[in-house]
């Protein structure tokens, strides 16, 4: 098959001129040998093996289908969820009038990273119907500033947690819900506490929430592919209906270019195919990903979250080898400024980097020559990579401005770029909902697609798990003053711990 060198779909161009054969080559060969699960994503076979659970995270876009009774369930579950939850918006909002709503949010990791990105990139083309305070730090400064913006009698606390068990999202959840009772009364206060989860049970236990004030996802969706379930809320209750729907809409004709065209030529598959031919076959470390606006600024943050809490793992699937290469540590930022930040270490370091860029084609502000100049960046960019320039067309040019031979040679040398450091041009035609969500949904799929080359599940995190039991023990360590049990490094940690920190 000959190797496709643009993608169109989903409001989407991917450009693959930036590659090289050898390269094409290997990600299609591979991609060729893999068996395409895609299909997999909307019944009810078991992806997520460590888990013992499919992964459903497709079946929760709107107009998504199952392919058997137990997915199709799931979808008519998820979606009517969805409509629950987007009719008590309406009314919250309607409620609130002019006064508008304070929304503490509060939420970790994929409960809280793809809701920001996108209500940043959002927040551009329309103004937010309410105003979002986001509280994921255990960190007392960051929630007093939250509860100190906030108006009591127009603030509701939303717990976002999928497992309802994320010590720090419970522990910001006592905080708020007495600072709502201080301004409001305790019972007032109650009634203003929603929860959106997979685990109603422990909503139920931990808060004595009742049924309408929980809303809820699956457990079959993983942490980082949950903003389109009712972990989203909060894009219906600063965006609304309309453009949630065009965000979901987006997503699900990404799902319909994936489901429908082979690995080998669908957007995902050969961008997971590139990435893992420049791991595994290249032996390179790091993935840069440059997204052009500032609409895109914490778009970083969830990227990294979900490639890496996917793909760095070094068990396969089965979980009865190991794994010697797996994803890539992901770098990113916002372009131009993240230009004059990392961008060095792409053009020059002696281990070559490889890069992808976001840019949209089409203004979202009336500027348009200042836009020209920014995606004008980012071609440049992508053209020295790729390009670059060598010592001694380098040296001519020095020359012809009047350096001696000499200097030149030497100066040469330190500007020149060696190129062929490959990229993946992605083009959004414009800035909105649906491109946003095409666009998210294309990452979704490709982490998956990649892990599965990999021979990984990308869809646990048992990684993150023990760091989060071990931080218990040492705290009720810490809080009985006993550091039995711990291990002698955190022991003597507590040992300075205790004469310094009151
Ligand atoms: O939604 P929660 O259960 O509170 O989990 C929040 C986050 O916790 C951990 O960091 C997981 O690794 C993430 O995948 C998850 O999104």
């Amino acid at each position: 098959m000959p190797t496709p060198k643009t993608i169109d779909t989903a409001g989407l161009r991917l450009e693959f001129t930036r590659h090289g054969e050898q390269a094409l080559a290997t990600a299609l060969k591979t991609l060729a040998a893999l068996p395409n699960k895609a299909q997999d994503l909307v019944s009810k076979t078991v992806l997520n093996g460590s888990e013992n659970r499919p992964a459903w995270h497709v079946l929760s876009r709107l107009g998504a289908k199952g392919f058997d009774a137990p997915s199709q369930a799931a979808a008519d579950f998820l979606q009517a969820e969805f409509t629950r939850m987007a009719d008590w918006v309406d009314q919250r909002v309607e409620q609130a009038g002019a006064e508008g709503l304070d929304i503490i949010h509060l939420g970790a990791g994929g409960s809280e990273t793809p809701m920001l990105a996108l209500h940043t990139a959002l927040s551009v083309l329309q103004t937010p119907r309410c105003r979002v305070h986001w509280v994921a730090n255990l960190d007392g400064a960051t929630i007093d500033a939250a509860l100190a913006a906030a108006k009591p009698e127009r603030s509701w606390i939303i717990i976002n947690s999928k497992s309802f068990r994320t010590q720090e999202v419970m522990r910001n959840a006592d905080i708020a819900l007495r600072w709502l009772g201080d301004g409001i009364g305790t019972d007032k206060a109650r009634q203003r506490l929603v929860a959106l989860t997979a685990n109603a049970e422990l909503a139920l236990q931990r808060f004595g929430l009742p049924a309408n004030q929980i809303f809820r996802s699956l457990p079959e969706i993983g942490g980082r592919f949950s903003l389109w379930s009712a972990h989203g809320m909060v894009l219906l209750l600063a965006f609304g209906r309309e453009t949630v729907t065009q965000l979901h809409a987006g997503a699900h004709d990404m799902d319909q270019h994936f489901l429908s065209t082979p690995l080998e030529s669908s957007a995902p598959g050969l961008m997971a195919g590139l990435s893992h031919a420049y791991r595994v076959r290249f032996g390179l470390p790091l993935l840069s990903i440059g997204l052009y606006g500032d609409a895109f600024s914490r778009m970083p943050l969830y990227l990294q979250q979900l490639l890496m809490e996917s793909l760095g793992k070094s068990t396969s699937a089965d979980g009865m080898q190991p794994v010697h290469v797996s994803g890539p540590a992901v770098i990113s930022g916002v372009g131009t400024p993240v230009q004059h930040t990392y961008f060095q270490l792409l053009h020059q370091a002696a281990v070559p980097v490889f890069h992808e860029i976001v840019a949209v084609a089409h203004p979202w502000h009336r500027h348009l020559r200042e836009h020209m100049a920014l995606l004008a960046n980012a071609l440049g960019q992508a053209d020295a990579l790729w390009n670059g320039k060598d010592a001694s067309s380098w040296q001519t040019e020095l020359m012809a401005q009047g350096m001696s031979p000499e200097a030149a040679a030497r100066a040469a040398h330190h500007r020149a770029c060696p190129g062929g450091r490959p990229s993946t041009f992605i083009w959004m035609e414009r800035l909105s909902a649906y491109h946003l969500g095409a666009l998210l949904a294309l990452y979704e799929h490709r982490t998956v697609v990649e892990g599965w080359l990999y021979g990984i599940n990308p869809f646990d995190q048992w990684g993150v798990e023990l760091g989060k039991t071990l931080a218990t023990k040492i705290e009720n360590a810490l809080l009985s003053q006993n550091a039995q049990g711990l291990s002698p490094e955190t022991a003597a940690s507590l040992d300075y711990l205790r004469t310094h920190s009151n």
